[in-house]
């Protein structure tokens, strides 16, 4: 294996031409700029939503508590549906008793879904403050919410109302058998909220049992996890936290342009992903599994190109350098190039840009890079360089700005060290 760090290779490599000629800066300029512009600065993050249904007392506020505490390096924050009961009118005060608290229409789920739609868009929200006790919302001062990168959204009946589901990019059902849900509520409605424990079995059965079996159970199909035995499951706690992180770690590119793809994580994808990243792998199981691994990228990602003849076909590959051999980064380079003049049929490799230096500016970065050959109707243009998200998507801002005219649509593939980006965009005049 190869002692030279990769990294310093690339580095060594600015500059490198794999195909094609110089282009030089003054003919970059001239490349009509695109009709639409996507501005980093104005697109606003969407926060990551999740939803956490389940019965009464089943073990929701706790699993919340434990997935806030795991991403405390995140800002996250917790919304209660609890906080939308709607006030009780003096009639329903008088008999308190034998109002339902567990029926959908005892939410003002309007409010939910405005306030929902504020942070949403960047703007604070002042949620209220329910009291149990006096049943109103106007006892407590309303808690300021401010938007967040992940909100999580926690109530018997969150799943309901389809509006408030489709916000969700995740919904987990706390699923605790009923004899310990209400052991629990028992002991919490007469100890914290002081309740006599004849009242709190009577709404158990007049209310709560049905309800639950009633609206709240169906809505268990809906889950993209089920969590047996709540607080109680740090397993699934621990799984839910990571894809919550490798969420986030995605976000960036995917907030930004909506029409970003990003395909799921399989065991069999994470597998090989493992594989090639494996010091202990030979060279001969890195070169299959590097080259299934970029022909699964490949195919999946064509089948979301809305290609024709007359666009290109654009691909940046971004892959972290660090700790790969020269030749494994070779093979990944060949493979591409490979398949990459494979899937444009009848076309060869167009473009192709390598680029080594992450502090170098973007722009200095293709003045010096920039490399092509002409091609009607199909171009691919490669990029390699170990940047961070951040870095990646001021340079996919440039190459939008710059570049690219008129994307319509693009892909991304990404695993932690490898990210595929393909996208289509007008086939250039040169
Ligand atoms: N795993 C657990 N073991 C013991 N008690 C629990 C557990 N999870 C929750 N509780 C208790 O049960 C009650 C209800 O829990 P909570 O998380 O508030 O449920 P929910 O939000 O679904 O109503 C609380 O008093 C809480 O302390
Ligand atoms: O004034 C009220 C309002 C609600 N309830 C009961 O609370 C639970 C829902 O809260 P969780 O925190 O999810 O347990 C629901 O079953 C209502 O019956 C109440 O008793 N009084």
């Amino acid at each position: 294996m190869d002692s030279k760090s990769v990294e310093d290779m690339i580095e060594g490599l600015s500059g490198f031409h794999f195909s094609g000629f110089h282009m030089d800066g003054s003919k970059l300029n001239n490349i009509e700029k695109p009709t639409t512009t996507l501005a980093i600065e104005n697109v606003h993050k969407q926060p990551f939503i999740i939803g956490v249904a389940g019965g009464a007392a089943s073990g929701k506020t706790t699993v919340c508590d434990m997935i806030i505490q795991q991403l405390h390096d995140q800002r996250v924050v917790l919304v209660n549906q609890d906080s939308f009961y709607h006030e009780l009118t003096e009639e329903e005060l008088a008999t308190v008793h034998e109002y339902n608290f567990d029926h959908p229409d005892s939410f003002d789920t309007e409010k939910l879904l405005d306030s929902m739609e504020n942070l949403r868009h960047g703007q604070a929200v002042d949620i209220p403050n329910y009291d149990f006790k006096s049943y109103k919302n106007s006892v407590f001062p309303a808690r300021r919410v401010n938007p967040s990168d992940v909100i999580i959204l926690e109530g018997i009946l969150i799943f309901h109302d389809p509006r408030v589901r489709e916000l969700m990019n995740m919904k987990i059902f706390v699923d605790t058998d009923a004899d310990v849900r209400l052991a629990r509520r028992i002991r919490r409605d007469t100890v914290e909220k002081g309740r006599d424990i004849g009242v709190v079995l009577d709404q158990y059965s007049k209310f709560v049992k049905s309800a639950f079996d009633d609206f709240i159970l169906p809505t268990k199909k809906y889950a993209d996890i089920i969590i047996p035995r709540g607080g109680d499951n740090h397993v699934a706690i621990d799984l839910i936290v990571q894809h919550i992180r490798t969420k986030l770690g995605q976000h960036d590119l995917c907030k930004i342009y909506p029409n970003l793809y990003v395909i799921q994580s399989t065991f069999q994808i994470r597998g090989m992903h493992t594989l090639i990243r494996d010091s202990q792998t030979t060279k001969h199981d890195f070169v299959f599994y590097a080259d299934r691994l970029i022909r699964l990228v490949v195919e999946h990602g064509l089948g979301h190109l809305p290609f024709t003849e007359k666009q290109g076909l654009y691909i940046l590959v971004w892959i972290s350098v660090r700790g790969y051999a020269v030749y494994q980064l070779l093979e990944v380079v060949r493979v591409w190039r490979m398949l990459c003049e494979h899937v444009a049929k009848g076309s060869r490799l167009a473009r192709f840009l390598f680029i080594g230096k992450v502090r170098t500016t973007v722009s200095s970065l293709f003045m010096k890079n920039y490399h092509k050959t002409s091609q009607k109707g199909m171009c691919c243009y490669w990029i390699l360089f170990s940047a961070r998200a951040i870095q990646l998507s001021k340079l996919f801002h440039y190459l939008q700005e710059r570049v690219y005219r008129n994307p319509t649509s693009y892909f991304s593939i990404s695993y932690p060290h490898l990210r595929v980006y393909m996208w289509c965009a007008k086939a250039s005049q040169e």
